[in-house]
């Protein structure tokens, strides 16, 4: 580690891994390391969806990070919905505080207050919601027998009844979210297209995905876009994302910042029409690290008082399909790293990000033990934890 290097050490699973990432400031990303993809021939004719996957390929193993235009889904579905990520995150803070986090079986859907992260002190508020059949475009809801709910719904109601007092808050929400979900099943082929694997490999460890929705908003910040990321800034420090791959929609404020294979900061700057997708973890496991899933991190780079919202998409398989690292991602030269895994194993370890390795490694061990929650968040907030650059 050089003097203009920073250590990061993220986890997955039970693993470990290191990077010197650089501490210069960012700089602006070229069309080659940050492509645009157009998907408008996405349902085209073969030859057409094969140059959609070499262009998603070259990205994938690239900086992991790429924008999409003629996405499909329509600017006004995208509107209402970011209408209503503002409408919530402007409410008072108790009414907010019906929708915690806290209050879910998982701690995974509803509002998480800023500064109450388990794994940030100063990261930004978020709303979140999570996958069930019964709002699935792929079924018919009247044929939808309750034990196929029950069994695959990762919802909680609890964050629709706290918010329903909000005209539209959640069929506007779900509108987005099933977009998104449809849009995700559209890649998949694509995807598997990249990876020299039959178009439908993926069809049967989608049935019930993972399919988280959020809404992130980072507050204006006046010190914001000159100083960069400062101590009480809300953003969101240093991470990858653990899932397949993450469809995300951000505001022109801007402040969303990857790190490309030679360890350097880039802006990835909001482009008016496009979405941006990038690679997550378990992804880079199953194609044996070839893929590549980017350290990224947010905050609102706009000056004045612009509120800065975001909407990921985050997608992963069912959380109980086995899934081994593809055949085609591995060879002589390239021998299989990683065992089989499930979704549903590395949610139950989850991941932690930090700078520190002693914070990390303490709350890691607390995590192991089973500890989530309140026990982390006051081991970290002892400390001064560091996640800005
Ligand atoms: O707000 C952004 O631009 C990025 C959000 C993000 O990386 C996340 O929620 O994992
Ligand atoms: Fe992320």
């Amino acid at each position: 580690m050089t003097a203009e290097t920073i250590q990061l050490k993220l986890r997955f699973g039970d693993e470990w891994f290191s990077y010197s990432v650089s501490s210069k400031p960012p700089r602006n990303c070229t069309n080659l390391e940050v492509p645009l993809v157009d998907l408008a021939n996405l349902e085209g004719s073969a030859a057409q969806r094969k140059v959609i996957a070499d262009a998603l390929q070259q990205a994938a193993e690239t900086s992991g990070f790429f924008y999409i235009k003629n996405h499909g889904i329509p600017p006004d579905v995208i509107q209402e919905a970011q209408i209503q990520a503002k409408r919530f995150f402007s409410q008072p803070v108790d009414m907010k505080m019906l929708a915690l986090q806290d209050a879910s079986k998982g701690h995974r859907a509803g509002w998480r207050a800023p500064n109450t992260s388990h794994v940030c002190p100063s990261e930004k508020s978020v709303f979140r919601w999570r996958y069930s059949p019964e709002h699935d475009p792929l079924y018919d809801h009247d044929q939808l027998d309750p034990q196929t709910i029950s069994q695959h719904s990762e919802d909680e109601p609890h964050v629709w009844a706290a918010t329903a007092h909000l005209k539209n808050f959640k069929v506007d929400s779900l509108a987005y979210w099933r977009s998104c979900l449809n849009l995700a099943r559209k890649l998949l082929p694509l995807f598997a297209i990249s990876l020299s694997l039959p178009e439908t490999y993926f069809d049967s460890m989608a049935t019930f995905p993972e399919a988280d929705g959020l809404y992130n908003f980072y507050p204006a910040t006046k010190a914001g876009a000159l100083s960069g990321f400062a101590p009480d800034t809300e953003g969101l420090g240093s991470h990858t994302d653990f899932q397949c791959f993450t469809i995300l929609w951000q505001d022109q404020n801007g402040g969303l910042q990857a790190v490309t294979p030679e360890n350097e900061w880039i802006w990835v700057t909001p482009v008016e029409g496009t979405l941006v997708v990038n690679i997550g973890d378990f992804f880079r496991r199953l194609t044996n690290d070839r893929y590549k899933s980017a350290i990224h991190r947010a905050y609102n780079q706009g000056l004045g008082d612009a509120d800065r919202i975001s909407m990921p998409f985050f997608f992963g398989f069912n959380s109980d399909a086995e899934c081994a690292v593809f055949p085609s991602c591995i060879d002589d030269l390239h021998p299989e790293k990683y065992k089989p895994i499930t979704y549903g194993q590395v949610i139950s370890t989850f991941v932690l990000y930090t700078k520190e390795y002693d914070v990390l490694l303490t709350a890691a061990h607390a995590y192991s033990g089973g500890s989530y929650g309140l026990a982390v968040a006051q081991q970290l907030q002892s400390r001064h934890f560091a996640w800005y650059m």
